[in-house]
């Protein structure tokens, strides 16, 4: 079944008759159109339309798989008005702004507007061999990129620089980052999300260095921690836990576990070496179009693994003041367990 067909049924479930798209990566997904910051998508029983403006008039005939419309609103909605008297229209309650949705009633006043919340990311979790693809190409030039930028992470390089030489690579291989490139030296480890600074990386320290490429639309995730010179035994310590967490996690991985369970068990591992409050995030996440999609391999999540989710293991530890550890490999679930996409190595600490 293809995907509209997926969210036709959906739609159903849902009890609605039309759906209004304007998550960007929710537009791409359905039309592959390259601007989805720039379109939006009608999806209706019968018909799917994806509205941009004239600045894409070409752009959108030669991407997209759906009929455009090229107009600009108000012109946008009174076009799309017909079909939608007396219907019950879903909107895409986790994207739309309160702007948007006044626009919507204003527009469509004879439609019931119905707030639906990830219906189209439900089924982008699971990916297509076209979108498997592309991940595992954006991940293997992010593996190229690390491997020849690790030589310079070096006591007397600063940070930015590590993260300026990954970017300027990627770019000249036809990428993007995937997000601003997380280096994070010595006491800067401690934060999750710390981004490159000028700060210049001393003799000793740990490194975390979190990137991803996007390449055609879609991501890769990987984190490594490196070690420059001889780390303290503490950072040691907190390195070799945090990799046997990850080690333990990716090994369960398969069909059938619940994400639930799986963040449950590095957790555990974590918390027996007495790091258990230093593990400040989830386990992981889905990787495609959006760097974080589903599923969510947090404590809370609902969801279960399945073959052709593409996900993220990646714990983590952050000790204020001192530094941080986190490894992150991407991984693809398969029909009997899974297969690591990323493959830059872990180096002993
Ligand atoms: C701003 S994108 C950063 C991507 C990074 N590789 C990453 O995924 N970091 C995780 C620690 C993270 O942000 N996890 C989320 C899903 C969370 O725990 O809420």
């Amino acid at each position: 079944m293809s995907q509209l067909q997926q969210l036709r049924a959906a739609m159903n479930d849902a009890g609605v008759d039309a759906l209004w798209v304007s998550h960007p990566a929710n537009v791409r997904a359905l039309t592959g159109f390259t601007s989805p910051e720039d379109g939006k998508v009608l999806v209706t029983p019968d018909a799917a339309t994806l509205y941009t403006d004239a600045r894409y008039t070409v752009q959108a005939r030669e991407e997209s798989r759906v009929p455009q419309h090229i107009a600009r609103p108000p012109e946008t909605f009174q076009h799309a008005s017909g079909d939608l008297k007396g219907k019950r229209v879903g909107f895409e309650a986790d994207n739309l702004t309160v702007a948007g949705l006044e626009d919507l009633k204003t527009h469509w006043p004879e439609a019931e507007l119905v707030p639906l919340r990830g219906v189209i990311q439900g089924l982008r979790q699971l990916k297509t061999p076209d979108e498997i693809g592309a991940i595992r190409a954006a991940q293997a030039l992010a593996d190229r990129v690390f491997n020849d930028v690790r030589p310079l992470i070096v006591a007397g390089a600063r940070e930015l620089d590590i993260a300026l030489e990954i970017e300027m690579r990627l770019r000249k291989a036809g990428a993007t980052n995937a997000f601003d490139v997380i280096v994070a030296s010595g006491p800067r480890g401690a934060m999750p999300h710390g981004h490159a600074s000028e700060r210049v990386i001393q003799d000793g320290e740990l490194v975390t260095v979190d990137m991803g490429a996007r390449l055609n639309g879609y991501n890769s995730d990987m984190t490594r921690t490196v070690a420059v010179g001889q780390p303290s035994d503490e950072m040691r310590r907190v390195y070799n836990a945090v990799l046997e967490a990850e080690e333990a996690a990716v090994k369960a991985v398969k069909p059938g576990v619940r994400a639930a369970d799986l963040d449950k068990m590095a957790r555990d591992i974590l918390t027996g070496h007495g790091l258990g409050e230093a593990f400040a995030h989830s386990l992981g996440h889905g990787v495609g179009l959006e760097v974080h999609e589903g599923p969510g391999l947090r404590g809370t999540s609902e969801d279960v693994l399945q073959a052709g989710m593409v996900i993220t293991i990646e714990p983590g530890a952050y000790l204020p003041d001192v530094g941080g550890v986190r490894i992150e490999d991407l991984l693809l679930v398969t029909e009997d367990g899974y297969e690591v996409l990323s493959h830059a190595p872990k180096e002993p600490v």
